[in-house]
């Protein structure tokens, strides 16, 4: 019980299933009591229930569809009133994989209220307190669609882009302290999301898929050799550095104030 209070409370969204739930038991593992958020009530209960026995640790369900705004306020006041939170992973997402002439308005917005919304106002909630006492841990899970876009993933490739680019924000912002931001770019992995946006995983080259569990032991081997972004199925680390590398040419390159030379042939 000593280590739980140094280690202090994380707060898992999405802990229902998939990516979420293996977070919830590996932090178990590690000794933190958790706050665990998602809709499926059943879920959250046998899990906390699992959890609380088997590594005496205290869990806490928050039960609360993230994409409407008075669950989300509601998730919002109690995570502001409790100062043992430690580390946020913002998991939860929703995904439909679809053209968007094929996808219903209901769904291109839960998708902006969940994936984009949520994270943003629950990062929001926890970074003050964070950088009042210059700690906390906060991992914002974006994917491989977040910079690299399919014929059915508009929308949902927009949200997990304003996530890599919001998350390496506040990396800059905090730059300097003792506040560690992850950003995590999972591929394929083994979960219900695939069957909630419409692609059923046997759809997919099965060569392609990971577990959920090597997808978060990967992303927490990444955290703990202090990685800012995570890729948890990329091999070569080379390709890696060329995309940040090429990045930040591209930015550079564009700060020359005047049109590149190709606009200026007649
Ligand atoms: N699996 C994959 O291939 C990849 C997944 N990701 C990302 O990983 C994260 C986890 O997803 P994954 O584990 O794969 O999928 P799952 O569908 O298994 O898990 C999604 C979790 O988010 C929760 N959630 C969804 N909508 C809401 C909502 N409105 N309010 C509250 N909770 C919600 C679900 O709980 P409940 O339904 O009970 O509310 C569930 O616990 C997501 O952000 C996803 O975009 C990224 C790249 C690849
Ligand atoms: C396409 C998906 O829905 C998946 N969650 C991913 O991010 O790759």
């Amino acid at each position: 019980m000593e280590e739980n209070k140094q280690l202090g409370t994380a707060v898992v969204t999405g802990a229902s299933s998939g990516l979420g739930e293996i977070f919830a038991e590996r932090l178990a593992k590690r000794g933190y009591n958790l706050k665990l958020v998602a809709r499926r009530k059943d879920r959250l209960d046998k899990l906390a229930a699992k959890l609380q026995s088997k590594y005496s640790i205290q869990v806490t369900n928050l039960v609360a569809d993230l994409g409407s705004e008075t669950d989300l306020e509601n998730v919002v006041n109690n995570l502001k009133a409790d100062k043992s939170i430690t580390m946020l992973i913002n998991n939860a997402g929703t995904s439909t994989l679809a053209p968007i002439t094929a996808t219903s308005v209901a769904k291109q917005k839960e998708m902006v209220d969940v994936n984009i919304t949520a994270l943003m106002l629950l990062s929001n909630t926890v970074l003050p307190h964070f950088i009042e006492k210059n700690e906390g841990v906060l991992i914002n899970i974006a994917s491989v669609l977040g910079f690299y876009s399919l014929p059915v993933s508009s929308i949902y490739s927009g949200t997990k882009g304003f996530v890599v680019q919001y998350t390496r924000g506040l990396q800059e912002e905090l730059k300097g302290t003792n506040i560690r931001v992850q950003l995590v770019n999972p591929a394929t992995t083994a979960t219900e999301i695939w069957e909630v946006g419409g692609v059923p995983l046997s759809a997919l080259d099965q060569s392609t898929i990971m577990t959920a569990e090597d997808c978060v032991d990967a992303t927490l081997s990444g955290l703990d050799k202090g990685e800012l972004t995570t890729h948890p199925s990329v091999n070569d680390q080379k390709i890696i550095d060329a995309y940040e590398d090429a990045r930040n040419q591209l930015f550079g390159a564009s700060q020359s104030g005047r049109p590149a030379e190709r606009y200026l042939q007649n």
